[in-house]
């Protein structure tokens, strides 16, 4: 299993303005692999793992790449996605998984509506033990689920149909330390077991203990790229660095000022405006190579 993001962006259409939420996103990932795509709120990434899985409202517009194998998930059209790709070929842990269930059923109910769909051998009873899931748990209607609880079951949803290639976004949200450290170690396990991750996260941390690599995203661009071990060691783009001193553990030290509106992206550096390294040459758009930076 390989995905090959190429060139992908997405523009959504508003009344009077375009939001450019995802622009010329390109990296790799392979089975066994965990990438953490980390960022601010609103830099794009769920914009990115919705496009993948073609889950975009219609006024987006999606342009360039996505190869998953040999298939393009950008072109493949909504029956191939939905008969071929989302849940056989591509998990996804949705962003707020509360917000995913179907409120007047109980979690077997949707357990077991998911495995049939996807022609699985397996009960509701051993999907869930699978996700860390009691069978009792299983009883319960979406309202009565803790946030950790809801979490497993979404969990649970992904792995049904047995995909190699998982988007977990945000999946630690909401969840207290003990919770974070057991999904960070089941996606870790999945990976460990040759399944591919992509995981969406501000928590640097998390990403710190599971990733095999890094993407950064700043104003809907991949703006570095490096081996986990790599980046929180070296980080090379200045907003990588202002994000790893910004941890409470690395001196706290917020990045002054804000991200730009994605509706009126500059055409040179995005991240100039905050940062003290910028020159003249940040009015131009620096090419990612490892990083997109004309300083780095
Ligand atoms: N349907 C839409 N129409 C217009 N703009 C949208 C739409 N969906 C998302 N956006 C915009 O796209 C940008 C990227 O959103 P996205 O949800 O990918 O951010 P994110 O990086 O996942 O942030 P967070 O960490 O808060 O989840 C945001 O500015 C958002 O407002
Ligand atoms: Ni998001």
């Amino acid at each position: 299993m390989k995905l090959r993001v190429d060139g992908l962006s997405v523009r959504f259409r508003l009344p009077g303005a375009v939001v450019q939420a995802v622009t010329d996103a390109r990296f790799e990932l392979r089975e066994g692999r965990c990438l953490a795509l980390v960022g601010e709120s609103g830099c794009g990434k769920s914009v990115m793992a919705h496009a993948l899985l073609g889950l975009l409202p219609a006024n987006a517009t999606v342009t360039g790449h996505a190869w998953l194998d040999s298939l393009d998930l950008i072109t493949a059209g909504e029956r191939t996605l939905a008969r071929e790709v989302r849940g056989r070929r591509i998990g996804l842990v949705p962003q707020s998984p509360a917000a995913h269930l179907t409120p007047v059923r109980t979690a077997r109910a949707q357990l077991a509506e998911a495995l049939r769909e996807l022609d699985r051998p397996e009960t509701p009873d051993e999907l869930a033990r699978r996700a860390g899931l009691r069978p009792g748990d299983l009883d319960r209607y979406p309202h009565q689920l803790s946030g950790g609880m809801a979490q497993r079951v979404a969990n649970a949803l992904a792995l049904a149909g047995d995909p190699p290639l998982i988007l977990a976004d945000e999946p630690t949200t909401g969840l207290d330390r003990p919770l974070v450290e057991a999904t960070m170690a089941e996606l870790r396990r999945l990976c460990d077991e040759g399944r591919a991750v992509l995981l969406i996260t501000h928590d640097l941390r998390a990403a710190e203990r599971v990733a095999d690599d890094v993407a950064v995203m700043y104003a809907s661009r991949v703006v570095e790229i490096a081996e986990a071990r790599t980046f929180f060691t070296a980080p090379r783009h200045p907003y990588a660095a202002g994000l790893l001193d910004a941890l409470p553990t690395r001196g706290f030290t917020p990045i002054p000022g804000r991200p730009p509106e994605l509706t009126r992206l500059p055409a040179g550096c995005a991240f100039q405006p905050r940062c003290s390294r910028a020159t003249a040459l940040c009015d131009e758009q620096p090419v990612l190579n490892g990083v997109a930076c004309h300083h780095a």
